[in-house]
């Protein structure tokens, strides 16, 4: 597979279990996403050993602070030859375009730069709570909107909202999807969750899956059938 659609998350609690999944695996049956947990941990250190092992790296960091701040923060993702890295929707329209433009020195290697609109764990109850009235697909439309006019590669949705995306903003946006579930796995603390199949079908570029193969008894197994039931 020349593509991988499937975006592992590497949440695993112990670098050496991470290591032992990641060496049963080609970078082509998979991408890796390391994020808040495991960067913390282990740092731009663990990143380059990935990418050192040939593995395209998405760096999920989800940045949000001022223009400037965020600008320097994926310009430093970049120079850790990570293939993409995400900032904050919410953060606004200066923080992307200054994200954007500093990325541009990188030119046909810069990573693809997505940003975050409503995380996948929430609903609509959870955007009441922050005093948003919106419904949560029309929340992420406008979020998306503004981040394809900031000229960012594309965001992190939920399959739910896929479709309608697709339509309103282009197949070359790009949308990256966690809240995938295998059918009869549990949904953890995700809310807006979708299978791997049927994301797929929706027009869902790239799958991030974790729990559901890092928890796993056997991850590379259960990694493969996923891979197998997409037939991509
Ligand atoms: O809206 C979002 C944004 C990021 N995530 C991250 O994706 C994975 C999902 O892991 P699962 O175990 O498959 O639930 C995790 O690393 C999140 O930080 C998200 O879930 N939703």
């Amino acid at each position: 597979m020349n593509d991988p659609k499937v975006v592992v998350a590497l949440d695993f609690g112990k670098k050496s279990e991470a290591l032992s999944f990641i060496d049963r695996i080609e970078p082509s049956d998979a991408r890796l996403k390391v994020g808040k947990e495991m960067f913390t941990y282990f740092g731009p250190e663990f990143v380059k050993q990935l990418t050192g092992k040939g593995f395209d790296v998405f760096l999920d960091l989800k940045f949000h602070d001022i223009p400037n701040t965020v600008a320097k923060a994926v310009t430093a993702a970049a120079d850790l030859g990570v293939w993409m890295v995400n900032v904050h929707a919410s953060g606004g329209e200066q923080m992307m375009i200054k994200s954007r433009e500093a990325l541009s020195q990188f030119g046909s290697e810069a990573p693809l730069l997505i940003a975050v609109t409503v995380l996948t764990s929430m609903g609509q109850e959870d955007l009441l709570g922050l005093g948003i009235t919106k419904t949560p697909a029309e929340q992420v439309m406008s979020l998306a909107q503004l981040t394809q006019k900031s000229g960012l590669d594309g965001v992190v949705c939920s399959a739910w909202e896929a479709e309608q995306l697709k339509l309103q903003l282009g197949k070359d946006f790009k949308l990256i999807t966690p809240g995938i579930r295998p059918a009869g796995s549990s949904s953890d603390d995700q809310k807006r969750i979708m299978t791997p199949q049927q994301a797929i079908d929706v027009g869902v570029d790239y799958l991030v899956i974790g729990r559901p193969i890092t928890k796993a008894a056997d991850p590379q197994a259960v990694l493969q059938q996923i891979n197998h039931s997409l037939n991509v």
